[in-house]
C-alpha cells in the first residue's frame, strides 16, 4: 500500500494540463480561478491624493501660529487646478487631488479658520497625509495568474478597471453511488435499506472547491448497469464513484471499470479511513473511486476530490490547509495506516472524538478538523503538537 502523499502526488498528476477557460463579468468572478493575468493601464490612487479632511499647504512653511490664506478648494471628483503660491491653502477634502505645489494636508483639527485665514494650532500633528500617486498599485500592475479570487481581488479588480476576467470553467464532477441498499432521501426505503447520504457531502465539497458537482442516479450492484453508469460518467470531466471498491462478491467498481479500459494509478492507500481508494483514469477524465463508508468517503474527498478539482483548475496549491495544534489529551501510538481522526479543534487545542469508527456521521458533524496521525507513530502526550486539517 502506497502512502497518502504518494497517493496525492499520482492522484494530481492525472490531471489533463491547462483548464477550460472562460470569460466572466466581474460581478460573477467571486470563487472563480483567474486563468489569464490581468493587468491595468492605470495607477491608484491616479493621482496625489488627501488622506485626511483639512488644508493643503507648503509643509516648508508650516510652523505652529503660522497664517495661510484659503484661496480655493478640491473635493473628491473635482480637483483645483491652480498652482498653490508661498502662504495659499486650498480647503480639501479625503479622497481629493492635492493641489501643485503642496505637500502637506493639515487636518482641519490643527487649524482654526476666521474667514478665508487660517492659523496653525499648537496640536500640529506629523503629516504628510498625502497618498502618493500609486501607492496601492503602479500603471503596469498585474494580478498574476492562477489564483483563487476572494472579495478583496475582487475589489483589486475593480480598481484596476478589469470589467471581465478570465477565468477557469468549473469543471463537472458526476458522483455516481453504488449500491443495492441505498436510495436518496425523501424515498421509501426497504427494510434492508438506508439512504445515500455521502454523496450530498461530496457534492457540496466539489462545489466548494469550485467544481459543479452532479449527482447520478444510483448505480444497483449488478455489473451491466454499472458498466452503463460509469461510462456514461466519462462524459464528465472527473469521475466519482462511492462504495463497491473493497474486496466484497459485490464490489464491483474496480472490476467494471478495469472492463472499460480504466488505466488505475493505485488501489488502497495506506489510510484509515479511506484504504481501499481506487484512482485512475476512465478514458481522458480522472476518476476517484471512494470506499462507500460515508466518513471515508467524505474523508478521501476531503484529502483527494478536492484537490483533484481544484488543481483540475489550474491551482498549484491544490492540497488541504494544514496546521500544528496541541493535543488536549494523551494519544496511543498509531498502526500501519495514517490515521484521520475526527476531532475539535478550539483555542489552538485538539480533542478527538472517543468513537472513530467510519460510519459515524453524527461524529463527523460535530468534527471541525481532522487530527493527523501519521502511519507507525509513537504515543504522544498532551500539550504536544500535532497536525491538523481543517474541515
Ligand atoms: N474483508 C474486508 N472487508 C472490508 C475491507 C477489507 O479490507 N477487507 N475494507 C473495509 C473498509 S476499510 C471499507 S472503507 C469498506 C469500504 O467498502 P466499499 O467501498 O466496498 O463500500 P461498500 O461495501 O459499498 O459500503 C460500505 C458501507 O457504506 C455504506 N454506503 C455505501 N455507499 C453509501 C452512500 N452513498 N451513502 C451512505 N452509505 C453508503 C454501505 O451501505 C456499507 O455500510 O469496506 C470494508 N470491508
Ligand atoms: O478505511 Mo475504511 O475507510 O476504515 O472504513
Amino acid at each position: 500500500m502506497i502512502g497518502v502523499e504518494e497517493a496525492q502526488a499520482l492522484c494530481l498528476a492525472l490531471i489533463p494540463g491547462a483548464p477550460g477557460v472562460e470569460t466572466v463579468p466581474l460581478v460573477q468572478a467571486a470563487g472563480r480561478v483567474l486563468a489569464r493575468s490581468a493587468a491595468t493601464g492605470r495607477a491608484q490612487p491616479p493621482f496625489a491624493s488627501a488622506a485626511m479632511d483639512g488644508y493643503a499647504v507648503r509643509d516648508a512653511e508650516l510652523a505652529i501660529g503660522a497664517r495661510f490664506t484659503v484661496v480655493g478648494e478640491s473635493a473628491a471628483g473635482h480637483g483645483w487646478d491652480g498652482r498653490l503660491a508661498p502662504g495659499q491653502a486650498v480647503r480639501i477634502f479625503t479622497g481629493a487631488p492635492v493641489p501643485e505645489g503642496a505637500d502637506h494636508v493639515v487636518i482641519q483639527e490643527d487649524v482654526a479658520r476666521d474667514g478665508d485665514r487660517i492659523t496653525i494650532q499648537p496640536n500640529l500633528g506629523s503629516g504628510p497625509n498625502i497618498r502618493v500617486a500609486g501607492v496601492d498599485f503602479p500603471a503596469g500592475f498585474t494580478l498574476e495568474a492562477p489564483r483563487r479570487l476572494g472579495p478583496a481581488d475582487l475589489a483589486l479588480l475593480a480598481a484596476m478597471n478589469v470589467a471581465e476576467v478570465t477565468v477557469a470553467r468549473r469543471p463537472r464532477v458526476a458522483l455516481l453511488a453504488t449500491g443495492d441498499e441505498l436510495v436518496m432521501p425523501g424515498e421509501a426505503p426497504g427494510p434492508d435499506q438506508i439512504i445515500a447520504s455521502n454523496v450530498f457531502a461530496l457534492k457540496a465539497m466539489v462545489d466548494a472547491a469550485g467544481g459543479k458537482g452532479v449527482i447520478l442516479p444510483i448505480a444497483p450492484d449488478r455489473e451491466d448497469a454499472l458498466e452503463a453508469a460509469m461510462a456514461e460518467m466519462a462524459k464528465a470531466d472527473i469521475a466519482v464513484t462511492i462504495g463497491g471498491a473493497s474486496v466484497g462478491d459485490y464490489d464491483l467498481v474496480g472490476k467494471v471499470g478495469t472492463g472499460l479500459g480504466m488505466e488505475r494509478a493505485f488501489y488502497k492507500i495506506a489510510m484509515r479511513p479511506g484504504k481501499p481508494l481506487i484512482a485512475g483514469r476512465l478514458g481522458a477524465v480522472p476518476y476517484l473511486g471512494l470506499p462507500g463508508n460515508p466518513v471515508s468517503a467524505i474523508v478521501t474527498g476531503h484529502l483527494f476530490l478536492s484537490p483533484l478539482v481544484r488543481r483540475w483548475q489550474g491551482l498549484t496549491e491544490a492540497l488541504p490547509t494544514r496546521l500544528l495544534a496541541r493535543l488536549a489529551q494523551d494519544v496511543g501510538p498509531t498502526g500501519p495506516r495514517t490515521h484521520y481522526m475526527r476531532a475539535v479543534l478550539k483555542d489552538g487545542v485538539v480533542t478527538p472524538f472517543a468513537e472513530q469508527d467510519s460510519s459515524l456521521l453524527r461524529v463527523l458533524s460535530e468534527a471541525n478538523v481532522l487530527l493527523e496521525r501519521p502511519l507507525g507513530d509513537r504515543p504522544r502526550k498532551a500539550g504536544e503538537e500535532v497536525p491538523v486539517l481543517p474541515l
